[in-house]
Order: structure tokens, then sequence, then C-alpha cells
């Protein structure tokens, strides 16, 4: 269902142009562009990201984080078409996550299986219910709302990880735009986390980990990908989780909405100040291992997963939420005690669905 975003240009000549008529104020720099011209500055915008941060190489397998939203379907829609224009030599696939919330990702898969049609994308769907015998229905029911979205990014990231393995792709891009950038950024200074800010800037991540991540939106607005999936008249599905309640990232989203008004380049100048931050060399990071029960990537003995399952399955799904656990991956960022470095410095993978930090 996709809801007019607001163009609003008067009936100026495009200043790109010159010849047709406006028919957009571009959110980023509010020049009054038409719409050809929109499509040419958006989608260029996204291939120099992609050339000048190298984000690929020719023969690479790339899987498309698809959950059937605006970004990743607008990011599966322009990365195949700069795949074929530009030549990129990529092999596209698409990889869905289906956490198993009735009444909502059910319907986004159905959008994302038309988009495997219209785009001639291969899908692979991997299932919490599969990989963990949970889905996020038996979760809410064990756990109940608040801290959900804890165990759904944590879950997520991991069976992102799984998915990529079993399509055999060298990389995983994700529909995160500036304006999650943005948010996160501010968001990890909020809540003093350093390990985080100090690489939630990163275009790219993940490169000591199973399959490096990238982020070919970091600097593309989110009402621009809203105006280009109306424009284009994208197919996909714009309803918000039902058990995504998450207040505090909705304060800084709509703090930056705010700055945006003012400013539209507030957005990328929030980004600019997170990739500058120095971090001081005392600070004490924490140090990548694996999990002795999974193998996955951690910090700690087990990883969060692990932790967060071993909760569930015990009957104390709060074991491992805003609390250290001995042994265990650490406290989520809402529950921290203030003043500790070392379990600052741990994970708080709560976003706006949990995930974070890609
Ligand atoms: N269930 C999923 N399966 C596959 N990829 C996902 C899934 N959920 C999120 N992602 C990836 O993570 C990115 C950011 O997800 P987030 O939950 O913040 O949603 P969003 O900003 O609304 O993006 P979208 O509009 O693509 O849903 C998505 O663009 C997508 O690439």
């Amino acid at each position: 269902m996709q809801s007019a975003p607001s163009t609003r240009a008067g009936s100026r000549l495009c200043v790109r142009c010159g010849e047709r008529k406006a028919a957009l104020k571009r959110p980023k720099t509010l020049e009054q562009i038409c719409r050809e011209c929109f499509y040419v500055v958006f989608e260029d915008e996204i291939h120099r990201t992609i050339v000048d941060n190298c984000l690929f190489k020719p023969g690479e397998r790339v899987a498309i984080g698809a959950s059937g939203g605006k970004d990743s379907t607008v990011l599966a829609y322009v990365l195949s078409e700069l795949n074929n224009r530009h030549k990129y030599g990529l092999d596209l696939f698409l990889l869905s996550i289906d956490e198993g919330i009735t009444g909502y990702r059910d319907d986004s898969l159905e959008t994302v299986k038309r988009n495997e049609i219209q785009y001639g994308l291969p899908l692979k769907i991997v299932s919490y219910k599969d990989l963990y015998d949970w889905t996020m229905d038996d979760i809410v029911k064990a756990i109940g709302l608040k801290n959900n979205c804890t165990f759904c990014g944590v879950f997520r990231r991991q069976a992102l990880d799984r998915g990529a393995a079993l399509l055999k792709v060298d990389k995983i891009v994700t529909g995160h735009n500036a304006d999650d950038i943005a948010e996160t950024v501010l968001l990890n200074i909020l809540r003093g986390d350093i390990a985080r800010l100090s690489r939630c800037t990163f275009i790219t991540t993940g490169e000591d980990g199973p399959i490096p991540r990238c982020k070919p939106f970091k600097y593309t607005y989110e009402k621009e990908i809203v105006m280009y999936a109306y424009f284009k008249k994208l197919d996909y599905f714009s309803t918000e989780c039902i058990y995504s309640p998450n207040a505090y990232r909705g304060f800084a989203r709509e703090f930056i909405k705010d700055l945006e008004r003012m400013r539209p380049r507030a957005i990328l100048d929030i980004i600019t100040s997170g990739e500058n931050f120095r971090i001081s060399t005392t600070t004490k990071m924490p140090e990548q291992g694996t999990c002795e029960r999974c193998g996955y990537i951690s910090s700690q003995k087990l990883c969060k997963a692990c932790v967060l399952l071993d909760g569930l399955n015990r009957g104390l799904p709060k074991l491992g939420i805003g609390r250290t656990t001995k042994g265990g991956a650490g406290a989520d960022g809402n529950g921290e005690r203030p003043g500790k470095q070392k379990e600052r410095n741990r994970s708080s993978l709560q976003g706006k669905h949990g995930n974070f930090d890609f």
C-alpha cells in the first residue's frame, strides 16, 4: 500500500535539465527537478557510493537482505538495474528471514515472492522456526512486548549469515539508509556504546566475520527512497512490525526528522560526525572470538543468540536481557547499568527491528 510522498514542486522548470517541468523538490538538496532527472541523480549517487567504496568485485555472489519493505525493495530493484547497466558482473539473490510474525512477516514475504518474479532474482527464505525452533510469536508469548526486539535483532543477524552461507554468497547487502545510520550514531552516543559508535558508520562491516555486509544506501535519504518507490510504482509492503514499539529509537528518529526539516544536510552531518569520532586508545574494546556452543562469532564464551535460546528453553526468557550473565554475551542497551565501561562496550542489539549493527 503506497501512500503518496509529499513532492511539493511548483510549476517551474527542472533545475537540472531546464526542459521538463519540475515534479518534486528533492529532499536531500531541495532542488526542484523532474522525475526523469530524479531517477538519474538517485541511481547515480548509489552507483558512485558502490564504486567509490569498492563494495563489489566482478563475479561476486551477493545476497540482498529482502524484508519486502521499501528500503530493501528499492535496493533489489536499483542494484539489479545498476548491475546490468554498469556491468558489475554480480550474481544477485534475495534472502529473506521469516521471523514467524503472523500478520506481518507472512504478508511481507508474499511481496518478496512477487519481487522474485518481477526482478528475476532467486529467493531463499530462512526461518527462525527452522533455525531456533522458536518463532517471534512464540517468543512474544514467553517474554511479552518489552525486549522482544532484542531476540529478533540477535536472531536475524545470525539468520542472515546462515542463509548467506546456504546461498554460498560472498556478501550481504542491506537496505539501511542514511536516516537509519544517523539514528544509530545518535543512539550509540546516547547509550555510551563506544564499540558500536566506532563502527556503525562503516559502509562495510563483518569483514572479520563469516560474511561481510554492506550498506549501498549509506548516503541515501529515506524520503528519496519512498519517492523513488512511489514514482516507479514498486511493489513493497509498508506496514510497521506489530511487535516493535521501540520508543527510544522512535524519539531519535523524530528528532532527526525535525533537524532535517530545518536543515536537510543534518542527516549527512550526523553521519560525518560519527565517522570522525576518535576513540581514545585507552578504551577497552571487546575481543572477537567464537561461541563455544555454535561456533558463531562472539566476544563472549557463548554468543548472544545461544544465551537467549538458553533462557527461552529453560523457561527463563529474561536471561541475557538487560543484565550481564556470567560466561554469556552481555547486557542489552536498554537495561544497562550506568558507569560500567566493560558492559557498555558489549552489545546493545536493540534497533528499530533490533538490528543496530550491520
Ligand atoms: N526479515 C528480513 N529478511 C531479510 N532482510 C531483512 C529482514 N529484516 C530486515 N532486513 C534487512 O535489514 C534492513 C534494515 O531493516 P529494518 O528492519 O531497519 O527495516 P526498514 O528500514 O524498514 O527496511 P525495509 O524498508 O527494507 O524493511 C532491510 O532493508 C533489509 O535489508
